[in-house]
């Protein structure tokens, strides 16, 4: 599935009517179809409805739905928002066309023609889609208010009228809709928590746009699916031995956080690491020798970690679930980054340290993952205004300073230094509970160590964390899930993928 810019979205539309080739109405025709399709298939076949179309394509596509509508026996409204221009080519084709339907057309032009919309229709927004160039106001504003007041449920085409596609809508109005049915590609305005209220549920129909347009493209934003896992990830040979998976190790616990370390621990195991050694401080010595027997265990310091004489032989090491913010971690960090020729994955209070030492952050190696959440990011490099402006602020760091960061949130984005940026697909709210993230910090150092350059592992990491958390939901509910069960479902993820792969 692709994630496209309106911009490019245009391109692609012009692509298609060029080389496939097909007229543009034609085109429209087969969008409305397909949303009309998609009402008759899901439940909607016996209901009335209420049509709000803008004079733009969107427009255009509201009223070949509401002629689909009429034409098989449905009760239509159709409210056209006057707003001064005559309304594009297609949009005036249908308006024609929909004259000699029985749809009954109204036009909206001041506050006063607004009118109580039938309790029982069901609204379909199709005022404004990827063509939006301003926020709405005046009477734009006043009719998507009055929808989102309707309490009706409400359909919006290709987009809730009043969003941006690709850039921040923050306190705009715009349509809160049921559902979005969206033409061929996701928006990134459907992956960010602050349009979260105006989606409702997604679905991406296809529209047959021509499919050799994306080879044409490097999108900005791509998704990590199966596909993408499976390329990255290689079957073990049948004479492997433990040496061959690398050797990991973990930096992590202080008292009464010694669960971090041990979820952290398991996880990392559990992704195939050929050996684990843990450095952990005095007090949780017993704790993971007896509750990970599969690793071994180096102390370092009492109640938290202090200083660590060697980091020489591991292939990845991670650092931070649990630690602690002394005084003596930062200078242990700081050897860190300047002795060890590892991959470095850098997670929760070693970025806190991070972010209280500016200098630290200039010795950062570039062979370096760091997985913060949207707190954590702005703690290291500076408060933004929304989600869009985190994005940015994610690709542009990543890029100068050649290091892989993953920002974790519902669609976690791994900005890698060659200024690619990818969004999981995995994933589900019940990993919305503590430790989580330290099971994260496990798996992608964990397959860092087995040699996956670092934006691979944290690409196959992300996603790997999520389909366990998937699956484990989908077994005991995304109530009851706890973060040592993703780590449980890790192996079944494994196996899920081998199968998509082997198409079993
Ligand atoms: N993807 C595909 O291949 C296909 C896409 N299709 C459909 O086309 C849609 C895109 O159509 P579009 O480009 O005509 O833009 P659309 O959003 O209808 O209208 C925007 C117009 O309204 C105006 N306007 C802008 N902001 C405003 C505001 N705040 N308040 C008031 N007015 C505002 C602005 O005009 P302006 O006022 O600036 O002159 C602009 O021209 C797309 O979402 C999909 O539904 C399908 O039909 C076929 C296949
Ligand atoms: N609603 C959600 N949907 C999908 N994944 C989620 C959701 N909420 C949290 N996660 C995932 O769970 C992890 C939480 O990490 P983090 O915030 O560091 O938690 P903790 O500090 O408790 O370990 C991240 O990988 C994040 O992507
Ligand atoms: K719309």
């Amino acid at each position: 599935m692709q994630i496209l810019t309106a911009a490019r979205i245009r391109e692609w539309d012009e692509y298609t009517i060029r080389e496939l080739p097909i007229q543009s109405i034609d085109l429209m025709e087969r969008a409305s179809a397909a949303c009309f399709d998609w009402l008759m298939e899901n439940g909607f076949k016996q209901n009335a409805f209420t049509v709000f179309c803008g004079k733009g394509n969107n427009g255009g596509d509201g009223l070949a739905i509401a002629r689909m509508l009429s034409q098989t026996g449905h009760a239509v409204t159709v409210y056209i928002l006057e707003f001064g221009a005559k309304g594009t080519a297609d949009f005036q084709t249908n308006l024609a066309r929909i004259h000699q339907t029985d749809a009954v057309i109204k036009f909206i032009s001041t506050v006063d023609t607004l009118h109580p919309i039938d309790a029982n229709a069901i609204v379909i927004d199709a005022l404004l889609g990827t063509g939006l160039n301003r926020p709405p106001d005046g009477l734009t504003s006043a009719v998507v208010q009055h929808i989102n007041r309707s309490g009706n449920t409400v359909i919006a085409i290709d987009i809730p009228s009043g969003l941006f596609a690709d850039k921040s809508s923050k306190d705009q109005t715009a349509i809160e809709a049921t559902y979005t049915l969206s033409f061929q590609c996701y928006k990134t305005a459907f992956l960010v928590a602050e349009n979260a209220d105006r989606l409702g549920a997604i679905h991406i129909l296809d529209i047959g746009l021509h499919p050799d347009y994306l080879s044409t493209i490097t999108p900005e934003y791509q998704f990590i699916d199966e596909s993408i896992v499976n390329a990255i990830l290689q079957p073990r040979k049948k004479f492997a031995h433990k040496g061959n998976f690398g050797h990991a190790a973990l930096i992590a616990g202080s008292v009464g956080m010694m669960g971090a370390a041990l979820l952290s621990a398991k996880a990392c195991l559990r992704s195939g690491a050929g050996k684990l050694t843990c450095f952990i401080p005095r007090i949780g010595y017993e704790i993971i020798q007896s509750r990970v027997p599969e690793a071994m265990c180096r102390i370092a310091g009492t109640d938290h970690i202090g200083a660590i004489d060697s980091f020489e032989g591991y292939s990845a090491i991670g650092a931070g679930p649990g630690l602690g913010r002394e005084d003596e971690i930062q200078r242990m960090l700081q050897s860190l980054f300047l002795q060890s020729n590892a991959t470095l994955v850098l997670d929760a209070d070693a970025l806190n340290v991070l972010s209280g030492n500016k200098a630290l952050m200039e010795e950062l190696p570039r062979r370096t993952v760091i997985t913060p959440h949207v707190k954590e990011l702005e703690r290291l490099f500076g408060a933004v205004s929304g989600d869009f402006e985190r994005m940015e602020m994610a690709r542009e760091r990543s890029k100068e300073l050649g290091i892989t960061i993953v920002l974790k949130g519902a669609y976690s984005l791994v900005a890698t230094p060659g200024g690619m940026a990818w969004f999981n697909s995995t994933g589900n709210p019940g990993m919305a509970t503590g430790g989580s993230g330290d099971v994260l910090t496990g798996i992608i150092t964990g397959l860092a160590a087995q040699g996956y350059i670092p934006e691979q592992a944290a690409i196959a990491g992300v996603f790997l964390h999520g389909l366990a958390g998937d699956l484990a939901a989908a077994a005991i509910s995304e109530q009851a899930l706890i973060a040592s069960d993703i780590t449980a479902f890790l192996g079944d993820a494994f196996l899920q993928l081998q199968e998509s792969s082997t198409g079993e």
